[in-house]
């Protein structure tokens, strides 16, 4: 089971009341700006069920037919809903060969889309570090890299995330990637931050995942670590002068931080 202290199918399930709160959050308003339907149970901003996410991906989706194999697959699981939303994969992948990326982590691995994603457009000699606690997730996805021909290009690290950077620090990899994603237990998403800093080059991007957390960041709980967590990272990176930044309200929101 994942380590969320708020589990994501919750946090999703309940977040939007139907209304996209993009603009108006992203402007700082505490009013919604856009409506764009009912995501019951989406983890997009734009409920699944509306017309205009049915458009957007009629007309911008380029999906690998085994992506999509993956996708429908994990669309089945129980916690299918955990998968990264496939607009916003395709984002990462046009953003990894944007900058000819070689080197890449991923934080939270579940069924493996998104690392098969950032595989398929990596070179032949490049590496995705790919992170998680849980073989069982993992093992759906993986026959699906072997038959896209990239298993060669990802290294699966099962233990906590935190051990697999601390050992990639260790063995000499600080300023040595290109691209992380931050995807996991969203309690350690700072340490993930400071560490994933450590091993990107300058010019590198990271990507952190669920930054508006089904809109509990609006009124973070006490009580809610996840959400505070979540919140705090938004708030330090919005003044991190090592980076530059643009949160976007795609998916359940994610952060884009480009290391200067
Ligand atoms: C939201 S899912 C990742 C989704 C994935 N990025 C995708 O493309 O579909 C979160 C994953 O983080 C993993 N996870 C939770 N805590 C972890 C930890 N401490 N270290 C590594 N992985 C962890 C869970 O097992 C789960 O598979």
């Amino acid at each position: 089971m994942p380590l969320f202290s708020v589990p994501k199918e919750v946090a999703v399930g309940t977040a939007m009341l139907g209304v996209a709160f993009a603009t108006g959050m992203l402007a700082g308003k505490r009013y919604p700006s856009l409506v764009f339907g009912t995501p019951k149970s989406s983890k997009s901003i734009i409920g699944k069920s509306s017309p205009l996410w049915q458009y957007i991906l009629d007309h911008s989706l380029r999906e690998h037919p085994i992506l999509k194999k993956l996708r429908l697959l994990t669309a089945d699981h129980p916690w299918g809903k955990m998968m990264v939303s496939c607009d916003q994969a395709q984002l990462m992948a046009n953003l990894v060969k944007l900058i000819k990326a070689k080197k890449v982590i991923e934080i939270g691995v579940f069924t493996g889309y998104n690392t098969l994603n950032m595989a398929l457009v990596l070179p032949d000699n490049g590496r995705v570090i790919a992170c998680d606690i849980n073989e069982d997730y993992v093992k759906i996805g993986k026959p699906l890299w072997k038959e896209a021909g990239v298993e060669h290009k990802i290294d699966l690290r099962i233990k906590p995330a935190i051990q697999t950077l601390d050992e990639l620090l260790a063995s000499g990899e600080s300023e040595t990637f290109d691209f992380a994603f931050i995807d996991a237990d969203k309690e350690s998403c700072n340490e993930y931050y400071e560490k994933c800093l450590r091993l990107i080059k300058k010019g590198g991007i990271i990507a952190i995942d669920n930054v508006l957390w089904g809109g509990r960041v609006l009124k973070p709980r006490k009580d809610d670590l996840a959400t505070q967590s979540i919140h705090h990272l938004n708030e330090k990176l919005l003044r991190d002068a090592r980076v530059n930044i643009s949160m976007l309200p795609m998916g359940d929101g994610v952060t884009l931080a480009f290391k200067l």
